[in-house]
């Protein structure tokens, strides 16, 4: 204490006044804190609100409206999908806009589709508005996709005035042209369920790439054009079958001899309304109940195969010996009245088609409840090889629209029974180079000949 006193006396005066200004520079210094502090926040919370007043002020000024259609599925699948439908329609406006194109890959569609690069843009119009879509990309990432593809998003730019027609018909315009050519574009696939235990799922059987097409299918002009008309208005009608009430279903059952073309032109069916092919082996099938799982389970947008009916005497005349007061047989199998009650209560779901195809070759073996409209809408004969459809396999084959040749086999056509099949056989054995054109004709000429005295020694010993 001693010691301090004198210390403190000493310094006394000095030591006040150091003590008042070492305050007021600590008040200075945090005023000068405070004030810095107050000026950030005040510039922080203003730049925020001016820049929010600027981009209002800006929106009300710019004449534009945008949307926007992002790849990220993180909202959910059906913006991908969206995104997807949006990329699908614009692949084909762009390919002649764009100077730059990708080629992106699409779930389940066969070729790739094109599109444009990253920061580019393409113009489309509609109804007389033109409109903008531009790619563009995300900035930033988080920390957990680094390094993995940034999402992308379609910005879609229209003028604010346009924007109920924008927003409306054309959305909904670009939504069912994507759809449509995503459909057309589609990998088709076949399922079957003669693999799969007591036949009762579906088994994906293999990709369905078969080459038949309505133009090489050997028939007549007339035939085939009500055919594929047909079709195109069956696989169109959504509304029309809701209007009705009716699920959206038709039935077709073709029948004629073995070789005339009735698998192939399932085929080209198929090929035509982009329909995967559910063929279902009746045979396999062990119970109604599997039998109705089976067919409740067909998705929109399918063919339900069923060939051969008449072979399955389960199904052939069974309805009719019941009726005629025979009991019917509890067997563990499938009877027709339970394909009939499948096939009426069948395809609730009225988002897609479904088309169902019989075949057989004994036509008059089947029971007239199967046969009667509603079950089966459109019968049609495959006939054997008239001159119509041997010019259309000349011409696949061959080559060949037109020769001289052609007015004789026309002639032996009339007379004698051959199948498409058996013509093709002829023409494909012989066309592949060894022979000549007319050949393959003159060939053709001889078989048609043979057949011919075989079929004449045939009604002669009948
Ligand atoms: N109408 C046709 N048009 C074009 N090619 C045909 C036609 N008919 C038959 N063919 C040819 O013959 C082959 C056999 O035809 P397909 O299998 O379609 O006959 P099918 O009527 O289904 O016979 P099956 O009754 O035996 O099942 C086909 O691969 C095809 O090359
Ligand atoms: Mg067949």
């Amino acid at each position: 204490m001693v010691n301090v006193l004198p210390f403190m006396g000493y310094h006394g005066s000095a030591g006040r006044e150091g003590m008042s200004e070492m305050g007021l520079g600590m008040a200075i210094a945090a005023s000068m804190v405070v004030m810095t502090m107050f000026q950030e926040f005040l510039l922080k919370h203003l730049q925020g609100y001016l820049q929010r007043l600027f981009r209002k002020l800006f929106k009300t000024l710019d004449p534009n409206v945008q949307i926007r259609f992002t790849d990220d599925d993180s909202g959910g699948p059906k913006n991908y999908e969206a995104y997807t439908v949006v990329e699908t329609y614009l692949s084909v406006k762009c390919s002649d806009q764009a100077p730059r194109l990708k080629a992106n890959a699409v779930r389940d569609v066969k070729n790739p589709v094109l599109c444009i690069d990253v920061g580019e843009g393409v113009a489309d119009e509609f109804k007389g508005v033109t409109v903008k879509w531009q790619l563009g990309e995300d900035k930033e990432q988080s920390e957990m996709f680094r390094g993995s593809r940034k999402n992308r998003y379609y910005t879609l730019t229209f003028p604010k005035r346009n924007r109920e027609i924008v927003v409306g018909e054309y959305l909904r315009h670009v939504m069912e042209e994507g759809k449509a050519l995503i459909a057309r574009n589609r990998q088709l696939k076949l399922y079957s369920n003669s693999s799969s235990e007591h036949g009762a799922s579906w088994r994906y059987i293999m990709d369905f790439d078969h080459p038949a097409k309505f133009d090489t299918l050997a028939m007549e002009k007339e035939k085939k054009e009500e055919i594929i008309d047909d079709l195109f208005r069956f696989s169109t009608s959504r509304e029309y079958y809701r209007k009705i009430g009716k699920p959206w279903k038709r039935g077709y059952l073709l029948y004629g001899p073995p070789g005339t073309g009735k698998s192939t032109m399932i085929a080209a069916m198929a090929n035509l309304l982009s329909y995967d092919v559910y063929d279902l082996e009746l045979s396999a099938v062990l119970s109604n109940a599997n039998l109705k799982r089976l067919i409740n389970k067909i998705p929109c947008n399918s063919i339900l195969v069923i060939e051969d009916i008449d072979c399955s005497s389960k199904i052939t005349k069974q309805r009719e010996k019941n009726n005629q007061g025979e009991t019917e047989k509890i067997i563990e199998t499938v009877t027709l009245s339970g394909l009939l009650n499948c096939i009426d209560g069948l395809f609730s779901a009225n988002d897609g088609g479904r088309l169902m195809v019989f075949t057989t070759n004994h036509v008059e073996l089947l029971d007239s409840a199967l046969l009667r409209r509603g079950r089966m809408d459109k019968h049609i004969e495959m006939p054997h090889c008239g001159f119509e459809a041997f010019k259309i396999l000349a011409k696949n084959y061959l080559g060949i629209e037109d020769h001289e040749l052609f007015a004789k086999i026309e002639g032996l056509l009339k007379e004698s029974f051959i199948t498409p099949a058996d013509v093709a056989e002829n023409l494909i054995a012989r066309g592949n180079g060894e022979d000549s054109g007319e050949e393959c004709l003159k060939k053709l000429i001889q078989v048609l000949e043979k057949k011919e005295e075989e079929e004449m020694g045939d009604v002669i010993s009948d």
